[in-house]
């Protein structure tokens, strides 16, 4: 594509103006009615002038970012293109003053020194603004590809704290991958560039010593690659790097630019939702690759994760990719990248077509295969799973201390044995982590500490000493969800036809009944009647704990509640996560107190994080709750596009949803912050939970948002409004994703109209719940008044304030 005839910066560029080059921006504004009105208005500007003019008088903190901290004029006269430059225009606010910085950075990436500028681009709808960046940008600078191009900027990272490192590029191959070995031989070989490249073999046991051991001469692990058929026959000796195409997959950003196991499945979900089909493709072959050779999907893919792997996704992302596969080989899919004209349109990432010939039913089973695999052997082993309650529980391998933390994570707990031992942290830190020094404590402690980080939750008050200890409701639920995707793959996708790797024939009704077996243990272990909640299990004290986690709502997404404790969990508990800005990871009472001894974890109040969201919106529509889905969805996408308005487009890895901040300090920080005049990646799932979460808006949402309609205000209204009208919320049948695409959400949604912003309290009473679930003295209030069913038009449903 020649995309600079068609981009709208791009397209427009002109060559210097006499007059406008005399002229200085300081000049008068002019009213717009000296302009032709009937006209779209454009701007025609001098790049960098502008851009320095901008940053001098508006960026008064120097962060090279226009956002509200800013306490600049907040106008700017621009020429109009119309008088060559001659006539001078003013923009406003914040808002149009960051778009237009942003706007100039692209213009100078592009090397132009003059562009038009229509004002739409600077006043454009930020909700159109902000999935369209995702969609045509973001993905696009998150993609990494590990071939010879893509080589130098996988190998980067910036996390490592050890003092000894040996900073080389390095990539580690596993045992027996020999055409990968020399793929990348070759590729060091043939660039320049790659010549400090260490290539080396991973042996075919990896140990715990071993991987501690190499934590001074950390790499980035191989990923899948396919072979590439030979071209013709007189290309007699071609070269390693010919044979092999390497996979590209997405990164979560920041300081995270590797291929991790939690955030791929979430950031598959944006992709399939922007059309990139291949690239989540991509990612379950990968992780299918870390399975067979790593041993399990790996927390991400360098040397110092070995050990660990994180929250399991594999069958459902497999199940989704296969059935967009499907869509798209049928031609029903109405999912092809939705590009704007001229830009970006994702065509080197997306048309990733495979040369070989295996069917789409042939890689699904391929995958389950690989599921199956990782369910045995990571999940359902010791010392993963516990034997007396029969769940599982996160427990990785490892020795000493995380080499990948910030410098200072553990000083708190480390400076007293330092002090003992007469240490610096740094020396403690290097003698404990070889072994050279013993603490028992101190393992006890890593050995949880690692859990931690395996369970995605790092870290939190609800896992800190404790984590290996715990049969999760996270985790349970998860592998609840692998044992039903895997029996529902079986009978309805597979012809009944799915032999595990050892050529075990697998049958429907085996993993059903282990789903069964499962859900029995979660309710007894897990769910708590009485508050109406799950919770971990401490396998070792025997007793449930009682912190209060946003994950019990993944017994929604997992399909393991019944009708009864769905209800429940809305009716009781979600009141207790519930902010301004979306769910909070866990309640503020069950933090505790924190002090300087006693530091914020960024998985505990009042933070949330978009994983949390995500599954819960969609655990409620799955039990037909499509109404708190769409709440739910509402308050985390208003956060986002709030700060995105306010502060220069940024996208974060996570918020304090209290307070609707992205400014958080706790842990490594906040990822997504560092850009200059632009955002350029967002953060992974964030950019995934923005394209999913409008999925659960209607139109009127969706405006509601375009003009940051107060979530509080807004649901509240709709509250009183229907305490008048209709006390009895509208249930719609859950869909079912694995047989209909996000397209039937979007018309759901829009079918939904008023019934999304329902008072939970008025909800129909369930029939009466079984016993053994609820205790006898259990009963859910009916509504004040369940008579009067009078329904609101879709018009009424508008905020009254827009
Ligand atoms: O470096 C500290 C920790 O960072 C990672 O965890 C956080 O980022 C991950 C990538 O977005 C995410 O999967 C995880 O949920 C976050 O808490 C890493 O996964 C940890 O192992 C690491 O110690
Ligand atoms: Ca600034």
């Amino acid at each position: 594509m020649d995309r600079d005839s068609h981009h709208p910066i791009r397209a427009h560029t002109q060559t210097k103006p006499e007059l406008f080059s005399s002229r200085t921006e300081e000049s008068v504004l002019r009213r717009a009615s000296h302009e032709d009105q009937s006209k779209a208005r454009k701007f025609l500007i001098n790049v960098a002038e502008t851009k320095q003019l901008i940053l001098d008088r508006e960026d008064t903190d120097n962060n090279f970012q226009i956002t509200v901290d800013d306490l600049g004029p907040k106008t700017l006269a621009l020429g109009t293109a119309d008088s060559g430059g001659y006539r001078k225009l003013g923009i406003r606010g914040n808002y149009m003053l960051s778009n237009l910085l942003q706007e100039l950075a692209y213009a100078e990436d592009y090397g132009r020194k003059y562009i038009v500028l229509d004002e739409a681009r600077l006043n454009e709808n930020p909700v159109r603004r902000l999935s369209r960046m995702i969609r045509n940008t973001f993905w696009h600078n998150l993609t990494r590809c590990m071939d010879a191009d893509g080589l130098e900027l996988t190998c980067a990272d910036t996390k490592d704290r050890t003092a000894t490192t040996d900073s080389r590029p390095r990539i580690y191959i596993p045992a027996g991958e020999e055409a990968i070995f020399q793929y990348y031989q070759a590729a060091k070989a043939e660039r320049p560039r790659l010549q400090h490249l260490q290539v080396e073999y991973l042996p075919k046991v990896i140990t715990p010593e071993f991987v501690r051991d190499i934590n001074n001469r950390p790499g980035i692990l191989a990923l899948a690659m396919k072979p590439i058929a030979a071209k013709t026959s007189a290309d007699e000796s071609p070269s390693p790097t010919s044979a092999l195409r390497a996979l590209p997959y997405i990164v979560p950003g920041g300081r995270f630019n590797e291929m991790y196991g939690w955030d791929s499945y979430f950031s598959a979900l944006g992709l399939l939702q922007d059309g990139y089909i291949d690239l989540a493709k991509n990612m379950c072959e990968h992780f299918a690759f870390e399975i067979k050779h790593y041993g399990k999907i790996l927390n991400a893919n360098r040397s110092y994760y070995l050990c660990r792997s994180q929250p399991p996704f594999l069958t459902d992302m497999a199940l989704r990719v296969y059935a967009h596969l499907n869509d798209q080989d049928l031609g029903t899919s109405s999912l092809s990248v939705p590009c704007e004209e001229g830009e970006y349109d994702g065509s080197e990432i997306a048309q990733d077509a495979d040369q070989d010939n295996e069917t789409n039913e042939d890689w699904l089973r391929r995958m389950l295969q690989s599921a199956i695999k990782e369910y045995h052997q990571v999940w359902m082993s010791p010392p993963r799973l516990d034997p007396m309650t029969q769940l599982s529980k996160y427990c990785p391998d490892g020795l000493g201390i995380p080499p990948e933390t910030e410098p200072s994570h553990f000083d708190n707990l480390i400076s007293k044995y330092a002090e003992q031992a007469g240490l610096s942290i740094v020396d403690f830190d290097y003698k404990y982590t070889q072994s050279l020094i013993k603490e028992p404590e101190l393992d006890a402690y890593f050995l949880h500490d690692r859990a931690v980080r395996e369970s995605g939750h790092d870290t939190t008050y609800r896992l800190d000493g404790v984590c290996a200890n715990l049969a999760t409701v996270d985790l349970n639920t998860l592998l609840y969800k692998y044992e039903v995707d895997i029996a529902h793959a079986i009978d309805d996708l597979l012809g009944g036809h799915l032999v595990d790797m050892d050529g075990h024939q697998q049958t429907s009704s085996e993993w059903l009944e282990r789903a069964e077996a499962r859900k029995q243990r979660i309710n007894k272990y897990l769910w708590h009647p009485g508050d109406s909640l799950y919770y971990d299990y401490d396998t070792v004290k025997k007793k449930q704990t009682t912190y209060e986690s946003a994950t019990a709502f993944w017994a929604l997404w997992s399909g393991c509640a019944s009708n009864e404790q769905a209800e429940a969990l809305a009716t009781r508990s979600l009141f207790k996560f519930e902010n301004k800005g979306g769910l909070v990871s866990g309640t503020e009472k069950s933090r505790g107190t924190i002090s300087v001894d006693r530091p914020n974890r960024q998985w505990d109040f009042p933070f949330g994080w978009a994983p949390h969201q995500i599954l819960a919106w969609e655990g409620f529509a799955n039990y037909g709750m499509v109404d708190i889905a769409s709440r739910l969805a509402y308050r985390w996408l208003f956060m986002i596009t709030k700060s995105f308005v306010e502060f220069n487009g940024v996208v974060p890895e996570k918020y304090d949803v209290v307070s609707l901040s992205h400014k958080v300090e706790v842990e490594y920080g906040n990822q997504g912050l560092e850009f200059k005049y632009v955002p350029r990646e967002g953060f992974g799932w964030m950019n995934a939970s923005y394209q999913v979460g409008l999925t659960y808006m209607t139109r009127k949402m969706k405006s509601a948002l375009a003009t940051l309609a107060d979530p509080d205000d807004l649901f509240t209204c709709a509250l009183e409004r229907e305490q008048r009208s209709r006390p009895v919320s509208v249930r719609i049948q859950a869909i079912d994703y694995r047989r209909k695409s996000f397209l039937a959400m979007e018309e759901l949604a829009d079918q939904l109209h008023d019934t999304v912003i329902t008072k939970i309290s008025s909800r129909n009473p369930s029939p009466r719940p079984s016993e053994d679930l609820f205790p006898p003295t259990y009963t859910l209030s009916p509504p004040s008044s369940s008579t009067n069913l009078e329904v609101p038009t879709p018009h009424e449903a508008v905020h009254p304030c827009l």
